[in-house]
């Protein structure tokens, strides 16, 4: 096993340069680090081109801008690096990843709300988009912007007891297009109709009734049969998977390369209206005394 030792992230507060492009030394291990402590663990198989990238941006893998903007330089190196396989998952017990992090979002500096958004378009873009065969392992919960990086891949493996889900109507916000598109690509029209205005969190069981989730394996099984798993995909011969692929996903993607400004606008809009404000902050403060509950 050879590790990506990706050195020199910078993340900048400074807007609009985020980032400065990281200096990658091929060793006999290299690792992604980034400026927030190691949030994001990245190791290549050197045989057989397999990365499993963990998340580990403690308590809960929520997505902040430079969290994002790590997995997204990750998955570029990634990519240019020829990396056939890519296994996401999580470090951080029982959970996947909770999604967006929501402070982002509650009385936001408008500037940097639309980078976020952006950041996020990012790795939507690179993971869906991905010539990897990408399989999430999923070994926690997996609300929203997580559910969404689970359907970014091409196959979904979860440990049983968590919950999966685009739960975003119940903060009183909305899934944008692009969201709703991965999902109707996995459980289709209907379900994806289903599970968006009801803001459904699908028990482990229930996702796999639905085929949210493609198989249930016990949680220590789990990345173990994310590796069996990609075997097969490494198995066909990569140009064939790699346009087969491409010929399934490549209208979704172009639709968002298309419309990404009036996207970042649509979300800069609703998120900073006082309604939406006034949601969040009531499900920030419903998390803080659930948590509070729990010490
Ligand atoms: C017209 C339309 C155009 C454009 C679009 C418009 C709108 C925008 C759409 C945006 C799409 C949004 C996507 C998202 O991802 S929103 C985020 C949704 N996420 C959630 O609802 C998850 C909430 N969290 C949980 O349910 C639980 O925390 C979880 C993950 C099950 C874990 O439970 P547990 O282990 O018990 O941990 P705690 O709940 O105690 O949490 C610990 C700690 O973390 C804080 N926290 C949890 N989740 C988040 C989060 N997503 N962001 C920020 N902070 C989070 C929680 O408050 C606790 O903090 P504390 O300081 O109190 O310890």
């Amino acid at each position: 096993m050879a590790t990506l030792w990706t050195r020199g992230i910078q993340v900048c507060r400074a807007l609009p340069r985020l980032c400065t492009a990281p200096s990658v030394q091929r060793r006999t291990s290299v690792r992604l680090m980034s400026t927030e402590k190691d949030n994001l663990l990245v190791d290549v198989d050197s045989k057989t081109g397999v990365a499993t990238m963990q998340m580990n941006r403690p308590p809960v893998n929520s997505l902040n801008l430079e969290f994002l903007t790590s997995i997204s330089i990750a998955l570029e190196k990634l990519e240019n690096e020829k990396c056939r396989g890519l296994i996401l998952t999580s470090d951080v017990p029982k959970i996947f990843c909770a999604g967006l992090d929501i402070l982002e979002m509650y009385q936001p500096d408008v500037e940097r709300l639309q980078v976020f958004w952006r950041s996020l378009q990012d790795v939507w873009l690179r993971l869906y988009g991905s010539k990897m065969a990408t399989i999430a392992a999923i070994n926690g919960h997996s609300p929203a912007g997580g559910c969404l990086l689970a359907t970014c891949c091409d196959y979904r493996i979860m440990a049983p007891n968590y919950t999966i889900g685009l739960n975003e109507t119940q903060l009183g916000i909305v899934a944008p297009f692009w969201f709703r598109d991965t999902m109707c690509g996995v459980i289709g029209h209907r379900e994806t109709e289903h599970a968006l205005t009801l803001g459904i969190m699908y028990s482990t069981e229930e996702a796999l009734n639905i085929k949210l989730v493609d198989k249930v394996v016990p949680q220590d099984k789990v990345i173990p049969a994310a590796q069996e798993k990609m075997k097969q995909y490494l198995k066909i011969p990569e140009v064939a998977r790699q346009l087969s692929k491409d010929l399934m996903r490549r209208e979704t993607v172009e639709k968002l390369r298309l419309r990404r400004e009036d996207d970042v606008a649509a979300f800069k809009n609703f998120a900073v209206r006082e309604s939406v404000q006034k949601s969040l902050g009531m499900y920030l403060e419903m998390l803080k005394k659930k948590s509070q509950q729990k010490k």
